[in-house]
């Protein structure tokens, strides 16, 4: 049906407004984390799909890093296989990474791949194994309680944290209609897989390409108080304040230190939003009015 003439003038004025953002952010890179909670209502999976689509048409270089940890969960739940997590990292044993590889590569990753597909775009799905992009070695998670001097170091197993990401490859699809989009599973020099939080492989990227944004999309409006108010504009003092208090614990813990790792590393901003929002990326990217938590090389003086 066509628009009315109000309408389309309505539309007319939207797009107009938006020429400013368009100029600021072509050609730039923008790393986008679409996380696993973040993926539940196929309404939302398919607008997140054509934000995606509308930003690489306009200029923009986005780069999608995806988690997937419900998916995974289930999957263990389906094998009656325990999922346990210590500091929001997932203890990975030898069947556990099996089952990491086949939902995050597999079932996740083309899943993502496809919906782009559908809304018109044109993706390439990538684990940090394809060309080795990813380089990744086993992380140890530092616990400290109260009757220890010093933190103690523990296995969770076959989890990763990134050495070093090859940018070649994502280069050569910046220069192409390609979207890249990446699964958090790294390797090493002697081809170990590594499941790694999503959140960190994305916060590598955003700093291995110099991007302009980092956004981690995720289930809750931002970084909270214990009150429930989003807070934004924090510094690195601040978030270690939160942290040892506890009102930053599990998966924020991994959202929030990238982010402040990725600004201290010069990617512009970092930001913390609702993906249960719909068009929360456009919104984010369109509008003055941030939404969520912000976190920005401003911040950190
Ligand atoms: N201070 C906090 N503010 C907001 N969320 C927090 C905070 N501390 C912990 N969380 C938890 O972190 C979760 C987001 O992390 P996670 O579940 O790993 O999401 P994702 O799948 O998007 O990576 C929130 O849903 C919330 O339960
Ligand atoms: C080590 C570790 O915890 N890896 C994560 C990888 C997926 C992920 O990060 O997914 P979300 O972004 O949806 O949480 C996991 O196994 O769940």
């Amino acid at each position: 049906m066509p628009l009315s003439r109000d309408s389309a003038l309505e539309t007319a004025n939207v797009l107009s407004e938006s020429l400013p953002y368009i100029q600021r952010f072509a050609g730039k890179t923008l790393v986008i984390k679409y996380g696993g909670n973040a993926m539940t209502d196929k309404a939302l999976q398919a607008g997140f799909a054509r934000d995606i689509v509308l930003m690489k048409l306009i200029g923009i270089n986005p780069i999608v890093i995806h988690g997937g940890g419900p998916q995974i969960g289930q999957m263990l739940s389906d094998l009656n296989i325990e999922s346990k997590f210590i500091n929001g990292m997932r203890v990975t044993d030898s069947r556990t990474m099996e089952i990491v590889e086949m939902v995050l590569g597999g079932q996740v990753n083309k899943g993502i791949v496809d919906l782009i597909s559908r809304a018109g775009g044109k993706a390439i799905g990538l684990t940090g194994k394809d060309s080795g992009f990813i380089q990744a070695k086993k992380l140890f998670v530092k616990h400290q309680s109260e009757s220890m001097d010093t933190p103690e170091q523990i296995d969770i197993g076959h989890v990763g944290e990134v050495v070093s990401i090859d940018t070649s490859v994502l280069k050569v699809l910046e220069n192409s209609d390609l979207i890249p989009v990446i699964a958090p599973i790294g390797v090493d020099s002697e081809g170990n897989s590594y499941n790694i939080n999503a959140d960190l492989v994305a916060g590598k990227v955003a700093e291995a390409v110099n991007a302009e944004k980092l956004i981690l999309l995720t289930n809750i409006a931002g970084l909270q108080d214990k009150a429930g108010n989003v807070l934004t504009g924090l510094s690195t003092l601040e978030v270690d304040a939160l942290i040892a208090d506890g009102t930053i614990y599990g998966g924020m813990l991994p959202k929030i230190s990238c982010a402040l790792s990725a600004v201290n590393a010069g990617v512009t901003s970092a930001h913390i939003i609702d993906g249960r929002v719909p068009h929360a990326t456009l919104l984010e990217i369109f509008t003055d009015a941030g939404v969520g938590t912000l976190i920005s090389n401003s911040s950190q003086t």
